[in-house]
């Protein structure tokens, strides 16, 4: 099995190494035709914008909707999570291109901005039932969106309590005057719908391969009958290399 990664900006080298110590063939997709090699697809975080602009100077969008609307599973992280969803808010002036097929709004920036980014336990009891492992996985937020609304079809695997001023800070439309009383409200921030994942945070910052895993056995078994199904044998939730969040692509 070879996994697509799309490699226009972000942390695609980060998922392609998740994918090599999974046993599976990580492979840069930066033209359209390339994903004719590929059976799935992971969009990586990063900048949403600036994937946006060299996604549309690749003329990469036709063939990414296309390759959504085939049924392949395609993955987003962050930046890919607002890309797979039919809307975003919070976006810069004159928007971004999407690509779509996810039923939901996403609020780009729903946690503020670089510096309240944010490392938290999240409980995962959908994956779990899947994949085994302790209830919850280490998750990492660099300035990352939230999902405020899903459509019937849409599976939520992980939501988060927000406090209500980071609510009513970010996105004043979801917090009703009842509900400011209130200390806490939940956002979404990992969902399945069909053949799209999304997640807000970022898995492969994380020596948890839990999401990598759940992720390969949404691909139909390879032409020669072999499972792509993988295992995953060692689970270490410790987030060391802190470095990673301050990679300059997190701008
Ligand atoms: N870590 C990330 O991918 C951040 C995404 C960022 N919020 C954006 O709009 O692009």
């Amino acid at each position: 099995m070879v996994v697509g990664v799309l490699a226009l900006q972000g942390s695609f080298n980060e998922h392609i190494a998740v994918l090599k110590r999974l046993g599976v063939k990580g492979v840069q997709i930066r033209k359209p035709e390339q994903l004719q090699n590929v059976s799935s697809l992971i969009i990586p975080g990063g900048e949403s914008t600036t994937m946006a602009k060299l996604a549309e100077y690749h003329n990469l969008f036709p063939a990414l909707r296309e390759f959504v609307k085939m049924g392949k599973p395609v993955w987003g992280t962050c930046a890919g999570l607002i890309f797979l969803a039919d809307k975003a808010i919070g976006q810069k002036t004159g928007g971004q291109e999407l690509i779509g097929g996810l039923d939901c709004t996403v609020h780009r920036n729903f946690f503020g901005s670089q510096i309240q980014s944010f490392e938290t336990e999240l409980p995962i009891p959908g994956i779990v039932a899947k994949e085994g492992g302790p209830p919850s996985c280490r998750a990492v937020f660099i300035r990352a969106p939230a999902i405020i609304e899903v459509g019937p079809d849409v599976e939520v695997l992980a939501d988060i309590p927000v406090s209500s001023s980071e609510t009513a800070n970010s996105n004043p439309a979801i917090q009703s005057e009842e509900e400011s009383t209130k200390s806490e409200k939940k956002v979404i921030v990992a969902v399945k719908q069909g053949n799209l994942l999304a997640t807000a945070f970022h898995p492969e910052l994380t020596a948890d391969t839990r999401w990598h895993s759940y992720f390969l056995k949404m691909v139909p078994e390879v032409e020669d009958g072999t499972s792509a199904i993988v295992s995953t044998s060692s689970v270490d939730l410790t987030f060391t290399d802190r470095s990673m969040i301050d990679l300059p692509i997190f701008q």
